[in-house]
C-alpha cells in the first residue's frame, strides 16, 4: 500500500524532531530511512506506525486518512532492533502470537496457525528452529524471527527501525541481501530506518536522506549518488573530496584538468573513483605525492598530499580496483600526475 505523509511536524518541548515532512512512497517500494544520529529517522517511522502523534500534518496510508487511527488499526507490521522476542515462547508461539490474540472472529484454525506459521519460519529459512527458544538463537536469526512475527498478521505495510543495527559486519551483509530478496518475493511496501549508508544504497530501492527534522533529498541509490542536491547529501553518500575556489584551489583544480572558468558553484566534491593517478613523467617538482594506500577488498584506497601555491598540504582520496593500481607500479613517496574526470559543483 502507498504512504502519504503530509507536513508532519513534531516538537518535544521546544526542539524541533521534524519539521514540515512531505513524502510520498509509493506501494511496493523498499525505502531507507538514511540519516545521522538525532535526526529524525526513528521519531518519523513511529509516526507512521502510530506509536507517536504528530503535532501537525497527516498520514494517509492507501489513500485513507490513518492519522487518527490506533496503532492496531493501521495494519501496519515493525521490527525494531530493541523489541525481542517473548523469551518464554518457542521460535513457533513467537511467529503465532499476532494470530493467536486476534479476536475470536477474526482467530484462524489452529490447523491454519501451524500452516501459516511453518511456511513463514519457511520463507525465513529457520523453520528447522521452530521449537527453539530465542536465548538459543543467534542474533540473525533473533532478527529473522521477529521480522516472520511481524509478518505473519499480514501487515499491508512492513516498518523495521534499524533491523540489523546489533548485529556483526557479516551477518549484516547476509541479512541485507536477504531482506531485499524476501521483499522481492512479497513486496510488501515497506520502510527501514538505518544511519548506514551502505545498507541504505544496498537495500533500498527508494532512499530518504534526512538531516535536522527534515528531508534533505529523496531518490533511488543512483540519483542520490550521482545527482546529490546538496553538500549535506553528497558528502553523507560515500566518499567525497571537497575543493573550495576560495581557498586556492582553482589554479590547482585547472591543472587536475577540471576547467573552473565556467563554474556552476564555489565548492567541487569530486568523488575519490573520479580521480586518475598515473606515475609522474614529470621532472618538476610535483604537486601530488602518493603518501599511504589501504585495501577495501576488489578496490585500493590511495591518500595524496597535494601542496597549494599557498604552501598549504592537503590529503586528496583517489580509489581504484586492485590490478589496476598494481599496474602502476607506484611506492610511497612517488611524484603521481593526477587528473579529475567529474565533480559535483555546491554554491
Ligand atoms: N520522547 C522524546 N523526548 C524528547 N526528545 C526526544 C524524544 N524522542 C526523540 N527525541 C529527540 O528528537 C530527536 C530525533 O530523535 P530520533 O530518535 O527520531 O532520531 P534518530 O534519527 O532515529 O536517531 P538515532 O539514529 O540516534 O536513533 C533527537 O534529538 C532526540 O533526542
Amino acid at each position: 500500500m502507498s504512504i502519504l505523509l503530509s507536513n508532519i511536524s513534531k516538537k518535544f518541548g521546544t526542539f524541533a524532531a521534524l519539521d514540515q515532512i512531505n513524502l510520498e512512497i509509493p506501494e511496493g517500494e523498499l525505502v531507507a530511512l538514511l540519516g545521522p544520529s538525532g535526526c529524525g529517522k526513528t521519531t518519523l517511522l513511529r509516526i507512521i506506525a502510530g506509536l507517536e502523534s504528530a503535532d501537525e500534518g497527516r498520514v494517509l496510508i492507501s489513500g485513507q486518512d490513518k492519522t487518527d487511527h490506533d496503532v492496531s488499526q493501521r495494519g501496519i507490521g515493525f521490527v525494531f532492533q530493541h523489541y525481542a522476542l517473548f523469551r518464554h515462547m518457542t521460535v513457533f508461539e513467537n511467529v503465532a502470537f499476532g494470530l493467536r490474540v486476534k479476536s475470536r472472529r477474526e482467530r484462524p484454525s489452529e490447523a491454519i496457525i501451524r500452516k501459516k506459521v511453518h511456511d513463514l519460519l519457511n520463507l525465513v529459512q529457520l523453520d528447522w528452529l521452530h521449537d527453539r527458544y530465542p536465548d538459543q538463537l543467534s542474533g540473525g536469526q533473533r532478527q529473522r524471527i521477529a521480522l516472520a512475527r511481524a509478518l505473519a498478521v499480514e501487515p499491508s505495510v512492513l516498518l523495521l527501525d534499524e533491523p540489523f543495527g546489533a548485529l556483526d559486519a557479516g551477518v549484516r551483509k547476509d541479512l541485507r541481501q536477504w531482506l531485499r530478496n524476501l521483499h522481492h518475493d512479497l513486496n510488501v511496501t515497506s520502510i527501514f530506518v538505518t544511519h548506514d549508508q551502505e545498507e541504505a544504497m544496498e537495500v533500498a530501492s527508494q532512499v530518504v536522506v534526512l538531516n535536522h527534522g527534515h528531508i534533505e533529498q529523496q531518490g533511488t541509490p543512483s540519483d542520490i549518488y550521482d545527482h546529490p542536491s546538496n553538500e549535506f547529501v553528497s558528502k553523507f553518500i560515500g566518499q567525497t573530496n571537497v575543493f573550495n575556489l576560495e581557498e586556492h584551489d582553482a589554479d590547482w583544480l585547472q591543472t587536475a584538468g577540471l576547467p573552473t572558468t565556467h563554474q556552476k558553484g564555489r565548492v567541487a566534491h569530486v568523488r575519490p573513483h573520479d580521480i586518475v593517478i598515473a606515475k609522474s613523467t614529470d621532472d618538476n617538482d610535483a604537486f601530488v605525492i602518493l603518501k599511504d594506500w589501504q585495501h577495501l577488498g576488489s578496490l585500493i584506497r590511495i591518500e595524496l598530499v597535494k601542496s597549494s601555491v599557498n604552501g598549504q598540504s592537503a590529503s586528496v582520496y583517489a580509489e581504484m580496483p586492485n590490478d589496476q593500481f598494481r599496474r602502476l607500479q607506484l611506492n610511497k613517496g612517488d611524484k603521481v600526475d593526477l587528473r579529475i574526470r567529474h565533480a559535483h559543483w555546491f554554491h
